[in-house]
C-alpha cells in the first residue's frame, strides 16, 4: 500500500475541469455538482485525501506540507513565488495575463496600475524599465480605468467578453497560463512513488485532452 496523498484542490472555477481531469485519470472524487460544504474528501481506494481551497491559497499548503500537492493556476504561482516543485501542467483552466486599458491611452509619468496581481504588475513594469504605482484591488478590476481609479490594469483575459463589454482594450500579453500540479519538497522525495504513481495516470489523460483540442 502506498503512502497517504495530501492534494489541495482549488475550489471554484478551476475544481470544475481539474476534478474531471482527476476522474478520467480513475480517481472518485466529486464532480462540480456536489454541493456538499465538505472541505476534505477521503478516497480511500486510492489512498488520497482532497483538501479544498481557495485557489489562491494552494501554494501555501503545499509549501508548508499540510498538503503534498496542489492543482494551482500559473498565475498564483507567479505571483506567491513559494517553494513549491512544479511538476505537471495540467492543460486546464487556459487564459493569459495581459496589460488593458483604454483603447486610446496614452503614456503617462507614473502611471497607476490596478491588480490582483502587484507581485506580477510590479516585476513586469520594473524590467521594462517604466516606473508605475501598482494598486492592489481584489475583483472586477476592469472597474479601475473606466472609474478613474487607475491609467491600467493587469489581469486575465480568457473569452476577452469582459473586456469587451467594458469597452476596454488588450495592449500586452505578459504570459499564458494554465493550471499546474505542484509538489512540496519534501514530500516528492519522502513520497516519491505515490506522487510519480498518480503522474503517470494523470499524464495519457492530459494528454488525450490537448489531442482532442488540435
Ligand atoms: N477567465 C478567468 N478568469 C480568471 N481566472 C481564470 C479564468 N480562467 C481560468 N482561470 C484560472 O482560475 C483560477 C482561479 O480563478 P479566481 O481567482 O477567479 O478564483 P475563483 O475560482 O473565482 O475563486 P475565488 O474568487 O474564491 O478566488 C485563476 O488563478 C486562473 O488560473
Ligand atoms: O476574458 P473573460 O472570459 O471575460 O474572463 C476574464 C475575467 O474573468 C476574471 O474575473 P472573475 O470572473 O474571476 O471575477 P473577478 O476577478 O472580478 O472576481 C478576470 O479577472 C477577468 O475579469
Amino acid at each position: 500500500m502506498q503512502e497517504l496523498l495530501k492534494v489541495a484542490m482549488p475550489k471554484g472555477r478551476i475544481y470544475k475541469q481539474a476534478s474531471k481531469l482527476f476522474r478520467e485519470a480513475g480517481l472518485a472524487i466529486p464532480d462540480e455538482t456536489d454541493e456538499s460544504r465538505k472541505l476534505i474528501i477521503a478516497v480511500p481506494e486510492a489512498n488520497m485525501e482532497f483538501i479544498m481551497a481557495k485557489p489562491v491559497d494552494v501554494p501555501t499548503y503545499v509549501e508548508y506540507g499540510v498538503a503534498d500537492i496542489g492543482v494551482v493556476g500559473k498565475d498564483v504561482l507567479m505571483e506567491e513565488n513559494r517553494d513549491v516543485y512544479e511538476l505537471l501542467d495540467l492543460g486546464i483552466a487556459r487564459c493569459r495575463m495581459s496589460v488593458i486599458g483604454l483603447p486610446d491611452w496614452k503614456p503617462v509619468l507614473n502611471p497607476r496600475v490596478a491588480t490582483k496581481y502587484p507581485n506580477v504588475a510590479s516585476q513586469y513594469f520594473r524590467e521594462r524599465g517604466q516606473q508605475v504605482e501598482v494598486i492592489k484591488l481584489n475583483g472586477s478590476i476592469e472597474l479601475a480605468p473606466l472609474i478613474g481609479l487607475a491609467d491600467r490594469i493587469v489581469d486575465m483575459v480568457e473569452t476577452g467578453s469582459t473586456i469587451r463589454e467594458n469597452g476596454l482594450a488588450e495592449h500586452e500579453e505578459i504570459f499564458s497560463i494554465t493550471s499546474r500540479l505542484i509538489a512540496n519538497r519534501v514530500s516528492y522525495r519522502m513520497k516519491n512513488n505515490a506522487i510519480q504513481a498518480l503522474c503517470d495516470r494523470l499524464q495519457p489523460v492530459i494528454a488525450a485532452a490537448l489531442a482532442a483540442k488540435a
